[in-house]
């Protein structure tokens, strides 16, 4: 790892290469399931879009294939398009064809929406599906709220500061009652979509975000830095998990705007 900086209560990882930065990722995220697994017996994990899966793409091969308890696995996603499960744009097909099918998961754990209704609809229902997963204490529950409390929650960001489908200036972010809400004039293509609402982001035990290329490096600026009132409110820089912990993993290019006086050697 080229720097790392533990400030306030996150961490920053920054990399060298994309390469160092999946293994690093992987290795990460196969820590958290062990000690998950150990403590509840399940790890409950939520993923998102775009290039994240292919960065995770190091828990498919040796030795995170083998060592990984896959089974205990049980996966949602943070947002999803309102698309076909085929369709080239669905976060489902990404996952799947990327992570999913190449490792021992129990197909029955796998939370996908419904893509057959409206955008509306696949989120009242998505909020129903992850209600009874914790009443079935499969995924906890927040010690200080009644939201659902994710073994980790991944994100990635845009170049506008958007995580999940929370985008900037989006009355979506706003939301507090529902665990899950919708969207139809998202600004990345395609427009419709469901994500998680910021109370259950921030009530995971633990959150990472995933970011990588320069085009993203005002935003991971405008997220982390100490940049005052004036500058955008971006919506990464919402993610604040109440009591989990938040590591951010960067490519040196991502983090080239940061304020380097947080890291050390
Ligand atoms: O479905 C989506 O569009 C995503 O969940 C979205 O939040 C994504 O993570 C960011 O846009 C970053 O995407 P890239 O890493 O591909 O830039």
């Amino acid at each position: 790892m080229a720097l790392s900086g533990a400030h306030k209560d996150r961490e920053l990882r920054i990399h060298e290469s994309l390469d160092e930065l999946s293994t690093d990722l992987a290795d990460y995220i196969a820590e958290l399931s062990e000690a998950s697994v150990k403590e509840r017996g399940v790890f409950a994990i939520a993923l998102s879009g775009g290039s994240l899966i292919s960065l995770m793409g190091k828990l498919c091969e040796a030795p995170y294939n083998k060592t990984v308890d896959w089974a205990r696995w049980y996966v949602f996603w943070a947002d999803e398009r309102v698309v076909a499960k085929s369709h080239a744009d669905s976060n489902y097909k990404l996952a799947r064809d990327g992570l999913l099918f190449k490792v021992p998961i129990v197909p029955s754990h796998v939370h996908s929406i419904n893509d057959s209704v409206s955008a509306e609809e696949a989120a009242n229902e998505y909020e129903f599906v992850i209600r009874q997963v914790v009443k079935s204490r499969i995924i906890s529950v927040s010690d200080t709220s009644d939201c659902p409390k994710f073994d980790l929650i991944l994100l990635g960001m845009g170049s506008d500061g958007h995580v999940a489908s929370l985008f900037p200036n989006h009355s979506a972010l706003e939301e507090t009652d529902e665990w899950v809400t919708f969207i139809t004039d998202s600004p990345k293509p395609p427009p419709e979509r469901i994500t998680f609402t910021l109370p259950v982001i921030n009530s995971a035990s633990n959150v990472v975000v995933v970011v990588t290329g320069d085009s993203k490096a005002e935003a991971v600026h405008l997220a982390l830095d100490d940049v005052g009132p004036d500058c955008p409110l971006v919506p990464a820089r919402m993610v604040q998990p109440t009591t989990g912990k938040l590591v951010w993993f960067f490519d040196k290019p991502a983090a080239s705007k940061l304020d380097g006086s947080q890291f050390s050697k």
